[in-house]
């Protein structure tokens, strides 16, 4: 039985997702230093120098061993309408030093005005496996410009990777099984919910019980009933019977109020009702409980009134340890409502993104490389004009080479990549294998070139990447470490870069 309906897409073609929410410019959704180093920038004569940022993460969240790209569309439009309003200029334009004097000069502030961004910017297509150090976004262009969009890009992407990261963890602990977020309710605000609804959507559930995330997205949206409808009527059968007469199309009943087999027979004798009136029960929801066991009941109970295709949704504080454990003892639940640990990320609610500067043009516009040292040498950054190759046999990813297109325009077709946490740990791949680059063009010139994909491509493309991801590398307990190297000349010019630092200080 499907239990799936489509909300339709906004009709307010005008205005973008996030506008829609919040009309002006997000230009201001950014931290107070960004702009104080843009100002810097700017009177040094410095705003329109040339640099490379990279946005990468350095551990996979969930003490996992993958995770999927995830944000870029918000990303694209947050871009697009990136423009300061007069009334941020004069917000701004009221900041104080400590001296009580304007912190940035009026003449800044006409700059930003007009500043129309002129960037180049290359990014993992969404629902991408991504891995630590790997650059997800790359953004090119005048200092002054990559410098404001660090915060708001590591806001927008750091949070839908982690979400959709937690979804397809969730997602394969269901092993194919419907899984609908329910965590509007428990999000972190607004827009914590809207974003986790998209993210969770494209890392693999069917659907969201959020109608504002539905509307806006055009993802599914489904609904059972609280127990307050229950509690509302002197008895449940009482409940489930007006709920019938309102709802004939959609009876999801929630049988765990009192007593939760009782609640499914009731269910049972409602379902019978209906199906005389030509309506379908859809199926229960169990809310408490021993879900394994009370799920096996009610099946039986279910199949034994003749409702086989009645559904079992489960829900209360569910995750992916927990569908893997109800699985292991034979739950007969086929859809599972996930929320708050879904959509706060719970065990780890935060993805650690970073965004640093790769090269920066000297005056002379030679590209001058640029690396951040670190105690521990899995924290230095990696320097240079960053892309990253992925080598595939057919059905499965092999390996992802890091490497600076500034070296190479053309890579080999032999190549050894380098273990940068183990030097001796090297990986060859050789001209037979396939590759392909993930970062692609995304705006040139500050002009969007990107055809978006749909969401329905983009869980497609989760679909075929989480196929060819190594099993190893996707179990929960002690993954695989799936292979990432840089590219042999990238590893010595870091090497030689680190050891120079080293020798200065
Ligand atoms: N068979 C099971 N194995 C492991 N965990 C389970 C099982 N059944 C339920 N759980 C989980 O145990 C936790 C506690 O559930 P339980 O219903 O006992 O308490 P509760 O949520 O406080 O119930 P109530 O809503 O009635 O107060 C929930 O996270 C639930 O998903
Ligand atoms: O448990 P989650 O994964 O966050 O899923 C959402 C929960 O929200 C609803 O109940 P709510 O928590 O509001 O109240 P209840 O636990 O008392 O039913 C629903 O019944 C789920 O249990
Ligand atoms: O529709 C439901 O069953 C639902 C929606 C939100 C939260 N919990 C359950």
């Amino acid at each position: 039985m499907e239990w799936t309906r489509r909300g339709s897409r906004s009709t307010i073609d005008s205005m973008n997702h996030l506008e829609q929410l919040y009309r002006p410019s997000l230009a201001m959704l950014t931290d107070l230093y960004q702009l104080t180093m843009a100002y810097g920038y700017w009177k040094q004569d410095l705003a329109e120098r040339e640099s490379v940022f990279h946005l990468f993460f350095r551990k996979n969240p969930f003490e996992g061993g993958f995770s999927l790209a995830c944000g870029l569309q918000t990303a694209i439009e947050f871009l697009e309408g990136f423009h300061f309003h007069a009334d941020d200029l004069k917000y701004l334009a009221s900041l104080t030093g400590a001296d009580s004097k304007p912190l940035f000069d009026e003449a800044f502030l006409e700059y930003l005005g007009q500043l129309r961004l002129t960037c180049h910017i290359d990014a993992m297509p969404e629902g991408t496996a991504v891995y630590p150090h790997e650059p997800l976004v790359r953004v090119t262009g005048p200092i002054l410009q990559c410098q404001l969009l660090e915060t708001p890009l590591l806001n927008i992407i750091n949070f839908q990777t982690l979400i959709a990261t937690k979804a397809a963890r969730i997602c394969t602990a269901a092993e194919g099984d419907r899984v609908i977020e329910f965590g509007l309710r428990r999000a972190q605000g607004i827009d914590g919910s809207l974003s986790a609804s998209r993210a969770a959507y494209i890392g693999g559930c069917s659907a969201t019980s959020n109608v504002l995330a539905g509307k806006q997205f055009g993802i599914p949206v489904v609904g059972t009933h609280a127990h307050s409808w229950v509690m509302t009527f002197p008895s449940e059968r009482e409940a489930f019977e007006i709920y019938a007469q309102a709802m004939p199309n959609n009876c999801v009943f929630l049988v765990d109020t009192y007593d939760t087999l009782e609640g499914v027979r009731t269910a049972v004798e409602i379902g019978r009702t209906l199906r005389k009136s030509g309506h379908e029960m859809l199926g229960i929801r169990l809310d408490s409980g021993d879900l394994a066991w009370l799920s096996i009941e009610a099946r039986k109970i279910l199949d034994d009134g003749g409702f086989p295709d009645a559904s079992i949704v489960a829900s209360n504080d569910l995750d992916e340890r927990l569908i893997e454990s109800l699985k292991y003892q034979g739950a007969k639940i086929d859809t599972w409502g996930v929320g708050t640990k879904l959509v706060t990320a719970f065990d780890q609610p935060a993805l650690g993104g970073v965004y640093k500067l790769g090269a920066i043009r000297d005056e002379q516009g030679v590209w001058q490389y640029r690396i951040k040292l670190s105690e521990q040498s899995i924290k230095v950054s990696n320097p240079g004009i960053l892309q990253v190759r992925r080598f595939e046999k057919p059905s499965e990813h092999r390996g992802d080479m890091i490497y600076n297109i500034e070296m190479h325009q053309e890579l080999p077709t032999d190549v050894t990549m380098i273990d940068p946490a183990d030097s001796t740990r090297r990986k060859h791949f050789d001209a037979d294998s396939q590759s392909a680059d993930l970062l692609v063009p995304i705006f040139r010139d500050g002009a969007n070139v990107y055809s978006t994909p749909t969401l329905q491509e983009i869980r497609q493309h989760v679909t075929t990447q989480i196929q060819r991801t190594p099993k190893g590398v996707q179990r929960f307990d002690n993954p695989h470490s799936y292979p990432v190297g840089l590219e042999k000349s990238l590893y010595e010019t870091k090497a030689a870069m680190i050891l120079e630092a080293r020798n200065r200080s």
